[in-house]
């Protein structure tokens, strides 16, 4: 603001003078014109008569004629092409400019100041308006005003965590810096839109008593070359006028996306803005108290380079909410609204599977203004049911919250099926949780089980690994039949056909296939391959088999876990060991 005031004050000042300057060349002009008129017959009489001794063209509306007798007048600019070529044949001296020394100082002045205005303008205006962008496109909360706690957040509990942490680094790095601890500068919160990623780290900011600067990745991906990475620049340089900061770049991936090996147009600006960020993050101390918080919905896409030691090396994933967290979120945006008593915020949750806090908020602010249009005294569930259809009819299709009951069955059985076999055949495996919520590890659900750790593992480990990984298809088979099985099991499918081809070509742990390095074998020309792939076909099918008549045998387990899943959502260690047993 202050520099476009400054601005002001030099291009109004100005622009004034030279307004004025030119009316009253324009009224000087004007008088001196009316003064001595004569008309343009009577001129070229004058012409013809021999009468006229000088002539000054000029553009002007009159011309300055002086006649022999040495009287000054001027007649009305004829404006004719030979005009200069009929007074010299009438020899009359012809002078171009019109030899008023004023008019001559005031043109050049007149240009000089316009064409200092114009040069003057110009850079400012650059000036200006990169300066007002910049301003502009930072969102800044200071620490006062900043009301975004924690408890603003439902759900996403381990994130939280995570993010409580930070606040002690941020608070108290001396504590860290006297065990010579290198604190985390950078870290990346992963996961699909609208799940709160910014809202965080905005708690995170308030709950440190630091401001808080946000920036938009895409806002650096300009057309000129420079300007993102002196954004950067700037960026770090306001944070670091304020001492301690969280700096939030949302949608990192804009400037942060691997390098492809094809240059492609806009990778040259990219990788300057790209680089200034990691300079500038490698450039503050520990000391200092400023932590840089990205988000972005993929983490596999961001550049190697971002990802290592001392740049943005924590990464924190934020999932969509499951059915307890969408119902804590709910209430809290229920809290201040005339929610009618019979609407039970629970069964909102249940009808919400793959919402996202943020669609869930536009779903309350939806049915709230349903009630208000309808002058209703309280919001009730008709209210919830219209604002429900408008606010999925405003999905996208890519958007998940379509998906059938069909397709949240099938996921709780497939994900239902691994976390059985991993219990009945490999207990020492911990399962953490078990969810059908979608997430960037597995498109449908997952199952995320922490392995024992040991230094090697057994030709039983990896065959567990097998059957694990086939229980997902399995459990569907035998639940929808033969016909039914569905795509879901694509990356398990995977993860079979590596770990098998793994133990024959390189531990050589399969009978049939010997104890060969099966690379070199292939280095050499030697291999046949369909020895190899029958081999491996007669596994798979023996170890299938192995794993249906499991399930089978325990149909009612899977069958529990399975309503519990689609019921609940997410299943975490206690409750499983309790419903297996
Ligand atoms: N866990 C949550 N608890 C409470 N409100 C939430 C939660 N998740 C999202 N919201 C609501 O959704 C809005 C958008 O969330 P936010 O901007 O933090 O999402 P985001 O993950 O940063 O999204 P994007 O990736 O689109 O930037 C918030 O302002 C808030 O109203
Ligand atoms: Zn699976």
């Amino acid at each position: 603001m202050n520099k476009i005031k400054k601005i002001n004050l030099i291009i109004i000042p100005t622009f004034l003078i030279f307004i004025i300057l030119t009316i009253s060349i324009y009224f000087y002009k004007q008088n001196q014109n009316k003064k001595n008129i004569i008309n343009y017959s009577k001129f070229i009489n004058m012409v013809e008569q021999n009468k006229i001794d000088t002539v000054y063209l000029s553009d002007f509306e009159y011309i300055k004629v002086i006649s022999k007798d040495g009287k000054i007048f001027y007649t009305e600019n004829p404006r004719i092409n030979n005009f200069k070529e009929k007074l010299l044949l009438q020899n009359v001296r012809v002078k171009e400019n019109d030899g008023n020394l004023l008019n001559s100082i005031a043109s050049i002045l007149a240009f000089g100041i316009l064409s200092a205005l114009i040069l003057g303008l110009a850079s400012k205006k650059v000036k200006s308006q990169s300066t007002i962008s910049s301003l502009s496109n930072i969102e800044y909360i200071s620490k006062s005003s900043n009301k975004i706690t924690f408890k603003d957040i439902a759900g996403n509990e381990e994130a939280k965590e995570s993010m409580l942490e930070l606040v002690d680094f941020i608070k108290n790095p001396e504590k860290f810096s006297k065990f010579n601890a290198r604190l985390p500068r950078g870290v990346i919160l992963y996961g699909p839109p609208g799940t709160g990623k910014t809202l965080l780290a905005k708690a995170l900011a308030n709950e440190a008593n630091v401001p808080f600067f946000a920036v938009n990745g895409s806002d650096f991906v300009q057309v000129y070359v420079g300007v993102g990475a002196a954004r950067i620049r700037d960026l770090f340089k306001k944070a670091r006028e304020k001492g301690k900061a969280v700096i939030f770049i949302d949608e990192i991936d804009a400037i942060g996306k691997k390098r492809s090996l094809k240059a492609d147009s806009g990778s040259d600006e990219r990788d300057q803005t790209l680089n200034a960020l990691l300079s500038e993050m490698s450039g503050f101390k520990d000391s200092e108290g400023i932590i840089v918080i990205a988000a972005t919905n993929r983490l596999d896409v961001l550049d190697d380079a971002l990802l290592r030691p001392g740049r943005f090396d924590r990464h924190i994933e934020i999932n969509l909410p499951d059915i307890k967290a969408r119902y804590e979120i709910l209430k809290l945006y229920a809290k201040n609204k005339p929610i009618s008593s019979e609407v039970d915020l629970y069964k909102i949750a249940q009808m919400t599977p793959y919402f996202s806090g943020a669609k869930l908020e536009n779903l309350i602010n939806e049915a709230s203004i349903i009630a208000a249009k309808e002058e209703s005294e309280y919001i009730n569930y008709d209210h919830f049911e219209k604002a429900f259809n408008i606010v999925v009819a405003g999905f996208e299709k890519k958007d998940r919250s379509h998906i059938t009951k069909t397709d949240k069955k099938i996921t709780a059985y497939h994900e239902a099926g691994h976390a059985l076999v991993t219990k009945l055949i490999a207990p020492e495996i911990s399962i953490k949780k078990v969810t059908i919520i979608p997430s960037t590890k597995g498109a449908g659900g997952y199952t995320l089980n922490i392995p024992p750790d040991k230094m090697f593992k057994t030709k039983k480990d990896l065959l567990n690994q097998v059957k694990i990984a086939m229980a997902g298809r399995v459990a569907e088979e035998l639940i929808f039949g033969k016909e039914n099985i569905t795509t879901g099991a694509y990356s398990d499918i995977k993860q079979v056909t590596s770990i098998l081809l793994n133990m024959i070509k390189e531990y050589g742990m399969i009978e049939n296939t010997g104890f060969l390095n099966y690379s070199i074998v292939e280095e050499n020309n030697l291999i046949n391959n369909e020895k190899i792939i029958n081999v491996l076909k007669d596994i798979t099918d023996e170890l299938y088999n192995e794993v249906y008549n499991l399930i089978q045998n325990n149909i009612n387990r899977l069958n529990l876990l399975a309503e519990y899943l689609i019921e609940n959502e997410t299943i975490y260690e206690d409750e499983l060991n309790k419903l297996i047993n």
